[in-house]
C-alpha cells in the first residue's frame, strides 16, 4: 500500500552541469533529500569545483557584511553582474525563483505577453499553438527558440540533486514521519521544476527511471509553456496574491489569465493522468497546496475508489476575496473530490466552508461540506517542525563556524534577524517602516541594534523591490554612524547553515507577514534559542498576528499587527527591555505550544483523519447502505423480550411541516401503527421531533402511552406521563436569543414568504414557503453559515434541514435525551410500557434474566434528516458496546448517513411497523 505524496515540485531535480555543481537551499546534507552514497560522493567531487558567486547587497551596506557572507554564498546570479554562458552552457530561466545557468532552456515566455495567443500559429482543430523547430518545421519547441544555440542535452551528463524549489516544511515532515516509522511506503510525485522540452525522450525516460528506482519519486512531465503558464503566471500572479489578500491588476491581463488558467488545468491533468496510471487499489494519495487545487476531483473522476487527501499549506482567504477570482467555482469544485480537506488553521477552514456555502450554495457545518451523498470533513492540521533533525543540523561544523563568525562580527550588538519572501505578503516593507519608526522613537538603541533582513527569493514585483531598497537606503543613510550600520538587507537567500547560525545568535526574530499560511521559520528560531548550540538566549519572537503560527501561539506577548508601525516599534523596544526571566518565561510558553504541533504529529494526525474520513465515507455511501430486510427484522422482533422504538416524526413518519400548517396531526393509519406497537407490553415507543411539546402532542393526538422528545431533545415526556421535563434551564438561551433573533429577522425581511418561529429553547427560520426558493436556499445557507461562523463560545449551532434553519443549544440533542430515556428504562426495574401494559415476563429479584427484562434487547431507530444522524450514531454505539444485542437503524431518503439500512421501493416506516405488529408472515423484502 503506497502513499503518494503529491506536490508541484519533487524534492529532487536534475543538474546538467558537467564541470561543477551548485548546492541549493535544500542541500543534500540538510534536513532534506537523503541522497545515496554514490550520488553524495559524486556531488562532493563536483562541489570542489564550485565557484563562489557574488551577492546582492543593501544599498549602503558595508563591505564587512559582504566579506562575511560572500565566500559562502549560494551560486545565484547577481542582477548587476550577468553570467555569460560558456560554449557548453545554455542560459535559462528557472521556474520563478532564481536564475540558473546550467539547465535546458525554457521554451516559455515569462510572463506570457498579452499577444501570446495571437502571435502563435494555431492548429485550427485543437486551437493549440503550433510549435516550430529551428528549421521552421513543426515540433514540440517554441518559435521563440529559433536561432538560439541548441544543445543535445541527452548527450550531456546529468546528476540528481536536491531541488531548490518546493515546500521545505512538507519535505521535512514527510522525512520525519518516515524516520518515526509512520510512513513505510511512500512515493513523491511532482515535476522536476526545470524546463524539459529540449530533453530527448530517452533522457526523460532514464531520468524518470532513475528517480523512481533510487529516489522513490514519480516524475510528472509537462511542457515548458504549460509549466510556465501554470506556475509563473496562474500560481504566482493570480492565486498566491489572492490567497494572501492582494488582488492585483498588474502585471495581470485578461488574456494572461485565460491562457494561464488553461495551463493550470493542463498541469493538474498531467498529475491526474500520471497518478491514474500508477494507482493500485489500497494506495493512498495526498495532494499538497495551491498549485494542485483541481487535482482531487480530476483524480476522483479517474479513480472513484481511491483514498484522496488534500492539504493546503498557504492561507485561505475570506470568501469576499476568493469570489474575485474568475475561476472560483472550478477551483472549489476541484477540491471537493477529496475525502478530507486540511488547512493550517481553524480560520482558513472557516473561510473555505463559508466560500463553499456562498459560492457553490452547498450545505456546510463546522464538520465540513455536506454533499448530497457524503460529508467531506474540513479540519485544521497545523504543521510543525522536525526538531530532532534540526538539532542534528544545528550541530554541524558549518553552523558552529558561522555562529562564531557572526558572534564576533556583531559582538556587543542587539541582533534582530528576519527571513521572508520579497513579495507583498512577506511584509518586508512594513517591517522596515516599523524599524525606521523604532529607530526614530527610541534613539537609545540606535547605536547598538542591527536588523539583518534576508529576502529569500527574488522579487516578482520590481516596484516593491525598489520601494524596499529606497527605505533601506534611507534607514542606513539617516541612522548609520562611522562605526555602526543598523540595517543589512540581503536581497538573496543565504545557505540554511548560515540562517541557522543567525537564528542561534539573534536576540529577536521578527516576522511581519501580512498573511502567511503558517511560518515555520519562527518555530525554528525558538528551537535555535535553547542553547544546544551557541548561547542560550531565550530570544524573543515578534510575530505577525496574520500568520498561521499566531493561531497556535495565541496568548503570546509579542504578537503584532504589521500594519501598525507604532505598535511594532513599541514591541521591538519591549522585547529589548525584557529581563532574562521574562524572556525565559516567554520562550517556555512558545516552546510548549510548539511541541504540541510537530512535523511528525502533523503527518500522523492528518493520515489518521484521512483514513477515518475515507472509511466513514465508504460507510456513508447510500449505495453501500443495505436495504432493510423486513424478514430479518421481524425475526429479531419476535425473538426479543423488551423493545425500544425511537421514531422521528418530521421527514420520517410525517412530512416536514412549517408552523403555517394547520393540520399537524399524523394521519390515522400512522397513528394506528403506533397504537398497535403500544398494544404489545414489550414495546416502548418514543417519537422525536423538532416541534414544540404542544405541536408534538397535537400531532400524536390521543395515542396514549407514547413517549415524546420535543424540540430536538430539549423536552422529554416519558410514556404514560402527562408532564413534560425540560432537560435544559432557561438561562441556556438568555445570552444568545436576542442576537440570533436579530440576525434571523434580517434574513426574514429579505426572503419573501419566510418566517421566524420562536420556541422555548430554539429559534427557527422557516423558508419552506418562501416565494423564491432559489434565493431562500441561498439565504438559509448564508444564515446557517454566519451563525456557525460567529457563535464564538455560545453553546449553540445552526442546523439546516429541509425548509428550515434551526438555532438550538448544543448541550442537548435528540440522542442525549434518548440516552436519558434509555438509562431510565434500564434502571427503573419497571417493565411496563406506559400504556397500562406490563411485560408478561415478571422480574424475579436475583434472576439472571431480570436485566434483560428491563434493558431493551431490541432497538429500532428511524429517522430521515441530518439531525437524526446523532441518533443513529448513539444506537450504533449501543450495539458496538454490546449493550443492546439487536439494533436496527433505518434512514429514509438517499443521503450520507450513519444508519445501517434504508427503505426501498416506496416502503414507509409505517409499513415496517405494520408488518412487525402483524401476525401474518412478513412481506418478502
Ligand atoms: O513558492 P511556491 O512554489 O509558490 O510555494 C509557496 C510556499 O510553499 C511553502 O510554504 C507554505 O507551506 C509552509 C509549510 O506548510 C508554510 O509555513 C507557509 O506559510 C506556506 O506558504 C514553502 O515552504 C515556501 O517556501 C513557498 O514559498
Ligand atoms: O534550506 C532549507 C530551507 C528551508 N528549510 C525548511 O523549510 C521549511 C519552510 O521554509 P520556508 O522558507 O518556506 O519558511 P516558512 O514559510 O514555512 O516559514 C522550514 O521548516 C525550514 O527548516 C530547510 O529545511 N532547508
Amino acid at each position: 500500500m503506497t502513499l503518494y505524496v503529491v506536490s508541484l515540485f519533487l524534492p529532487y531535480t536534475i543538474d546538467f552541469e558537467a564541470a561543477g555543481v551548485r548546492r541549493g537551499r535544500y542541500a543534500p546534507d540538510g534536513i532534506h533529500a537523503p541522497l545515496d552514497d554514490k550520488i553524495e560522493g559524486r556531488l562532493a567531487e563536483l562541489r570542489r569545483h564550485r565557484r563562489p558567486k557574488s551577492l546582492s547587497m543593501t544599498p549602503g551596506a558595508t563591505t564587512d557584511h559582504e566579506k562575511i557572507f560572500k565566500p559562502f554564498y549560494a551560486s545565484q546570479s547577481h542582477a548587476d553582474e550577468p553570467h555569460v554562458p560558456g560554449p557548453n552552457e545554455v542560459r535559462v530561466e528557472s521556474w520563478g525563483l532564481s536564475r540558473k545557468f546550467n539547465q535546458p532552456r525554457s521554451k516559455a515566455v515569462v510572463p506570457p505577453e498579452p499577444s501570446i495567443l495571437s502571435r502563435q500559429d494555431k492548429n485550427e482543430a485543437t486551437n493549440e499553438p503550433i510549435l516550430r523547430n529551428v528549421d521552421g518545421q513543426e515540433s514540440e519547441s517554441d518559435p521563440d527558440d529559433a536561432g538560439s544555440p541548441r544543445v543535445l542535452l541527452s548527450d550531456v551528463d546529468w546528476v540528481v540533486k536536491a531541488a531548490e524549489q518546493g515546500n521545505g516544511g512538507l519535505r521535512n515532515a514527510i522525512n520525519a514521519a518516515v524516520k518515526a516509522g509512520i510512513l513505510q511506503d511512500k512515493v513523491w510525485v511532482g515535476t522536476l521544476g526545470m524546463p524539459t522540452d529540449s530533453l530527448k525522450e530517452h533522457t526523460r525516460t532514464s531520468i524518470a527511471e532513475r528517480l523512481e528506482e533510487e529516489f522513490e519519486s514519480l516524475t510528472v512531465f509537462v511542457s515548458d509553456s504549460e509549466f510556465e503558464g501554470h506556475y509563473s503566471h496562474f500560481c504566482r500572479t493570480v492565486l498566491w496574491p489572492a490567497f494572501h489578500y492582494q488582488m492585483q491588476e498588474e502585471p495581470r491581463h485578461k488574456e494572461y489569465d485565460d491562457h494561464s488558467w488553461r495551463q493550470y488545468v493542463k498541469v493538474n491533468e498531467a498529475f491526474a493522468n500520471t497518478l491514474a496510471q500508477r494507482w493500485k487499489p489500497g494506495d493512498r494519495i495526498w495532494v499538497h497546496d495551491y498549485h494542485l487545487l483541481l487535482l482531487p476531483t480530476m483524480l476522483r473522476q479517474r479513480l472513484p475508489d481511491a483514498e484522496i487527501g488534500f492539504f493546503m499549506h498557504t492561507a485561505f482567504p475570506s470568501s469576499e476575496v476568493f469570489r474575485c477570482l474568475t475561476t472560483r467555482e472550478a477551483l472549489l469544485e476541484g477540491l471537493l473530490g477529496a475525502d478530507l480537506i486540511g488547512f493550517q488553521t481553524e480560520e482558513y477552514c472557516h473561510h473555505f466552508l463559508q466560500t463553499c456555502s456562498r459560492l457553490l450554495r452547498l450545505e456546510v457545518s463546522a464538520e465540513g461540506v455536506h454533499l448530497p451523498d457524503h460529508l467531506i470533513p474540513v479540519k485544521p492540521f497545523p504543521i510543525g517542525i522536525d526538531s530532532p533533525s534540526l538539532n542534528v543540523l544545528r550541530q554541524s561544523p558549518e553552523v558552529r563556524e558561522w555562529i562564531t563568525k557572526i558572534r564576533d562580527r556583531y559582538a556587543g550588538k542587539h541582533l534582530i534577524v528576519a527571513r521572508d519572501r520579497l513579495d507583498v505578503a512577506g511584509g518586508i516593507k512594513q517591517k522596515l517602516l516599523a524599524y525606521e519608526t523604532f529607530l526614530r522613537r527610541y534613539p537609545k538603541w540606535r547605536d547598538s541594534v542591527v536588523l539583518i533582513q534576508v529576502a529569500s527569493s527574488m522579487s516578482e514585483l520590481p516596484d516593491l523591490e525598489a520601494q524596499v531598497s529606497k527605505i533601506a537606503m534611507r534607514i542606513n543613510s539617516v541612522y548609520s554612524t562611522l562605526t555602526h550600520q543598523p540595517l543589512v538587507l540581503l536581497k538573496q537567500d543565504i545557505s540554511f547553515a548560515q540562517f541557522l547560525a543567525l537564528m542561534s545568535v539573534a536576540e529577536i526574530f521578527m516576522v511581519t507577514s501580512l498573511r502567511e499560511g503558517m511560518n515555520l521559520t519562527g518555530h525554528e528560531f525558538i528551537q535555535c534559542q535553547d542553547g544546544l548550540v551557541g548561547p542560550q538566549k531565550y530570544g524573543s519572537l515578534i510575530l505577525s498576528e496574520f500568520t498561521g503560527s499566531a493561531s497556535i501561539l495565541s496568548g503570546h506577548q509579542l504578537l503584532v499587527n504589521p500594519w501598525d508601525y507604532q505598535q511594532c516599534a513599541e514591541v521591538i523596544d519591549q522585547a529589548l527591555e525584557l529581563s532574562p526571566e521574562e524572556k525565559q518565561k516567554n520562550w517556555q510558553f512558545l516552546i510548549d505550544r510548539m511541541t504540541q504541533h510537530t512535523a511528525t504529529s502533523w503527518c500522523d494526525s492528518y493520515l489518521k483523519a484521512l483514513s477515518d474520513a475515507y472509511n466513514a465515507q465508504a460507510s456513508q455511501d447510500p449505495a453501500l447502505v443495505s436495504s432493510l430486510s423486513i424478514d430479518s427484522l421481524k425475526d429479531k422482533y419476535e425473538r426479543s423480550r423488551r423493545r425500544l422504538f425511537i421514531l422521528e416524526d418530521q421527514g420520517t413518519l410525517d412530512f416536514y411541516a412549517s408552523p403555517k400548517d394547520t393540520t399537524p396531526a399524523l394521519e390515522e393509519h400512522k397513528l394506528d401503527a403506533i397504537r398497535s406497537l403500544l398494544s404489545d407490553p414489550k414495546n416502548v415507543v418514543y417519537i422525536t421531533s423538532s416541534r414544540t411539546p404542544k405541536q408534538l402532542e397535537l400531532s400524536m393526538k390521543d395515542v396514549s402511552g407514547v413517549g415524546l422528545i420535543a424540540e430536538n431533545g430539549c423536552f422529554l415526556r416519558e410514556p404514560g406521563k402527562a408532564e413534560w421535563e425540560t432537560l435544559l434551564d432557561e438561562s441556556n438561551t438568555r445570552d444568545w436569543r436576542w442576537g440570533i433573533r436579530k440576525v434571523m429577522q434580517y434574513f426574514q425581511e429579505r426572503t419573501d414568504g419566510s418566517l421566524v418561529e420562536e420556541r422555548r429553547f430554539s429559534l427557527t427560520f422557516w423558508y419552506k414557503d418562501a416565494l423564491d426558493q432559489e434565493l431562500a436556499v441561498r439565504q438559509a445557507s448564508d444564515l446557517a453559515d454566519q451563525i456557525n461562523g460567529s457563535r464564538g463560545t455560545e453553546p449553540i449551532r445552526a442546523v439546516l434541514t429541509e425548509g428550515a434553519v434551526t438555532v438550538e443549544p448544543t448541550n442537548v440533542t435528540k440522542a442525549s435525551t434518548a440516552e436519558v430515556a434509555f438509562q431510565r428504562m434500564c434502571s427503573s426495574g419497571d417493565n411496563s410500557n406506559g400504556n397500562g401494559n406490563s411485560n408478561g415476563n415478571d422480574i424475579v429479584n436475583g434472576d439472571k434474566n431480570s436485566l434483560s427484562q428491563t434493558t431493551p434487547d431490541f432497538l429500532l431507530v428511524a429517522g430521515g434528516s441530518r439531525d437524526d444522524e446523532s441518533l443513529f450514531r448513539w444506537a450504533n454505539k449501543l450495539s458496538q458496546e454490546g449493550k443492546v444485542p439487536n439494533v436496527t437503524t433505518i434512514t429514509v431518503g438517499t443521503h450520507a448517513t450513519a444508519a445501517a439500512t434504508l427503505l426501498e421501493n416506496n416502503t414507509t416506516v409505517t409499513d415496517v411497523l405494520t408488518v412487525l405488529t402483524n401476525t401474518t408472515p412478513a412481506a418478502a423484502n
